[in-house]
């Protein structure tokens, strides 16, 4: 394992921002500490870092315990939302700046700089200041700037977050691609369930200073441990007093075999290729239904229908029809 946390407690005065948290992140994996806003993902990534240190509890990293080393000894390289970056330097002379003050030979240096510019696809601008930059461009500067001095972990702390959506969304592709190419150690922090559930090999799900769920993506969205976990990864509506994925129900207009729900269907939504559909049920749930369009023509579905409803897992073949 190559990053381990165990029992990690910090507090700000009363507050637990972190609460007894134990974590293993595996080598060569991309890892998202996801979570809603405050919920100490950033204090565990700093404390990982060495930026902050923890009331009690330990860190270690390739093997070592570095709860005691200072950031410069623990190997990692970080890049935070805003990127502070040398603005009287150019690109090339940023990414060079950690093996400058490692005092590399200049040939090295060079080769080096010219490898990762062409990583983050910025060869083109090695010279240009940052300040001519887009704020992507700055942020795959300080991913290279990061990477210039082979850290044997990368922390990232929403390191898209400032960006527009479209932006964030290329970078977040390209991270992925990134990743692919030079496998280091990677855990990023988000509160964007979508760009974890995107890029990550791995995502910790952290809520209230606590791991709620450790898992790959499909194994948190699918299998979520509990409750909080199933709602902030994505949609959920009630059933039987359960909560479900609105897409893991399916609607037929006529009775279906098996434990289904009779209800009446009161709305109907075409959202461009997605329908939602609400059902009132005799027991008074309001159920929402997330079907494809082909799928909900195939229905024949339409307001104020009588229309039975089972989850994916209960699906069970239409009795008149044979439709599955
Ligand atoms: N230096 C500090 N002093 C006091 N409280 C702090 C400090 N740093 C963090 N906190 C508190 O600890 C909690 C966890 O903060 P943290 O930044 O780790 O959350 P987060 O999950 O990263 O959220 P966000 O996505 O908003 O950054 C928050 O309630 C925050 O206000």
């Amino acid at each position: 394992m190559s990053i381990r946390a165990t029992n990690v407690t910090k507090t700000f005065g009363d507050f637990v921002a972190l609460d007894d948290v134990t974590v293993d992140l595996p080598t060569g994996h991309l890892t998202a500490l996801l979570g809603p806003s405050g919920g100490g993902k950033s204090t565990l990534l700093r404390i990982i870092a060495g930026l902050d240190t923890a009331d009690s509890g330990t860190v270690e990293i390739e093997g070592v315990e570095a709860s005691h080393l200072p950031p410069q000894k623990r190997n990692v390289g970080f890049v935070f939302q805003h990127y502070a970056a040398f603005k009287h330097m150019s690109v090339a002379k940023n990414v060079a700046f950690g093996l400058e003050i490692r005092k590399r030979k200049k040939a090295d240096i060079d080769a080096k700089v010219k490898e990762l510019l062409e990583l983050v696809h910025l060869s083109q601008f090695a010279d240009r200041m940052p300040s001519q930059l887009s704020g992507g461009q700055r942020q795959r500067m300080a991913l290279a700037r990061a990477l210039a001095v082979e850290p044997s972990v990368l922390l990232l702390d929403e390191p898209f977050g400032a960006l527009d959506a479209q932006v964030r969304k290329e970078l977040r592709d390209w991270l992925r691609r990134l990743h692919d190419e030079i496998p280091v150690t990677t855990v990023f922090v988000t509160h964007d369930q979508e760009e974890a559930l995107e890029v990550a090999d791995e995502i910790v799900v952290i809520n209230h200073g606590r791991v709620e769920q450790v898992g790959t993506p499909d194994e948190v969205y699918h299998q979520p441990a509990n409750d909080f976990v199933m709602s902030f990864l994505g949609p959920t509506t009630t059933l039987n007093g359960s909560a479900v994925r609105p897409h893991d129900i399916d609607v037929f207009n006529q009775p279906v075999a098996g434990p289904a729900v009779e209800g009446t269907l009161t709305e109907l939504k075409r959202i461009g290729f997605d329908v939602r559909a609400t059902i009132d049920t005799a027991g008074g749930e309001h159920v929402t239904v997330h079907l494809t369009r082909t799928h909900a023509d195939e229905r024949g579905l339409d307001v104020g229908q009588r229309v039975w409803i089972v989850t994916s897992a209960e699906r069970r073949p239409v009795a008149q029809t044979g439709l599955a």
